[in-house]
């Protein structure tokens, strides 16, 4: 679904990513996990068309994206979530949307589709359309982004921390979102720095250092390594058991919905 070869970029000061190579396979959920500042929002950035590589190549299904602007990359199929206030938030839930599909805004037909196939999925966008988006809770934001991000039918969505700022019962919440977003048929990549929560979310892992990839394997059998356990999780005992059952929808508990962030920073 997407490569990346070679890619060194930053922004103007030094390159952040050095030589990175990175796919990721369609119909997953990849997770890239890493040391604060070891560039993994800066791959995010680089897919989405914010910065430019200065060498290398990033591909998506074959065609070349890198040097594209953000419009074209969203036109090719990707869509960003952005980290910070993704919504407008003097508008309501329902505008946000129609802004989501704003590209799309003279297929009225299809648009008023889609987003009814995006209540159908994620209740909230329905149940407060006429609410404006600062009434919302933190997690109820995330969800309609989530939705918002989705109207386009990209192939792709990238989520950078979607659990930043949210307690755990919203974090519960994100992460059955982003296995619904799966389902539906769009490739996740998310960046997140609650290691445990992000591979256990994930299909897919990718450990990042120093603009690098360190590891790339299934997330299962990253949180299996005992050296993964020594890098994020304090100690060199293996993790708790990543193939418990994952949390049920809705239910706001579970494995996925760790309460503990004490693994969020290395
Ligand atoms: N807009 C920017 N301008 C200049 N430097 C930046 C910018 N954004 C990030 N950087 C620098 O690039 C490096 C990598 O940042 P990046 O945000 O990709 O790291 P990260 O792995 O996502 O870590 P974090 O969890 O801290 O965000 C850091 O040294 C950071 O200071």
């Amino acid at each position: 679904m997407i490569e990346m070869h070679s890619v060194v970029a930053g922004y103007g000061g030094g390159d952040v990513l050095q030589g990175l190579d990175l796919s990721v396979r369609p119909g997953t959920i990849t997770c890239i996990v890493g040391p604060n500042g070891a560039g993994k929002s800066t791959v995010l950035r680089a897919i989405s068309g914010q910065i430019h590589p200065r060498e290398g190549e990033i591909r998506l299904a074959g065609a070349a994206i890198h040097g594209h602007s953000p419009a074209a990359v969203i036109s090719a199929g990707i869509v960003q979530v952005p980290q910070h206030n993704g919504l407008f938030a003097d508008l309501t839930v329902r505008d946000n949307m129609l802004l989501g599909g704003y590209l799309i805004r003279r297929d009225k037909a299809r648009l008023r589709r889609r987003i009814a196939e995006l209540e159908e999925v994620f209740p909230i966008v329905r149940e407060r359309a006429d609410e404006k988006a600062a009434n919302l809770s933190g997690g109820q934001r995330r969800i309609v982004e989530f939705a918002r991000a989705l109207v386009l039918e990209p192939r792709m969505v990238l989520l950078d921390e979607p659990t930043l700022g949210l307690d755990p019962k919203a974090s519960a919440l994100v992460f059955d979102s982003t296995r619904m977003m799966r389902d539906l048929g769009t490739t996740v990549l998310m960046v997140e720095q609650n290691v445990r929560f992000g591979l256990r979310l994930a299909s897919h892992g990718v450990v990042m250092e120093r603009g690098r990839v360190l590891l790339a394997d299934s997330s299962e059998a990253l949180l299996a390594r005992p050296d993964m356990a020594a890098m994020f999780f304090g100690s060199s005992a293996p993790p708790a058991d990543p193939a418990e059952p994952e949390p049920e929808p809705g239910s706001g508990t579970g494995p996925g919905t760790d309460p503990q962030r004490e693994d969020a920073h290395l």
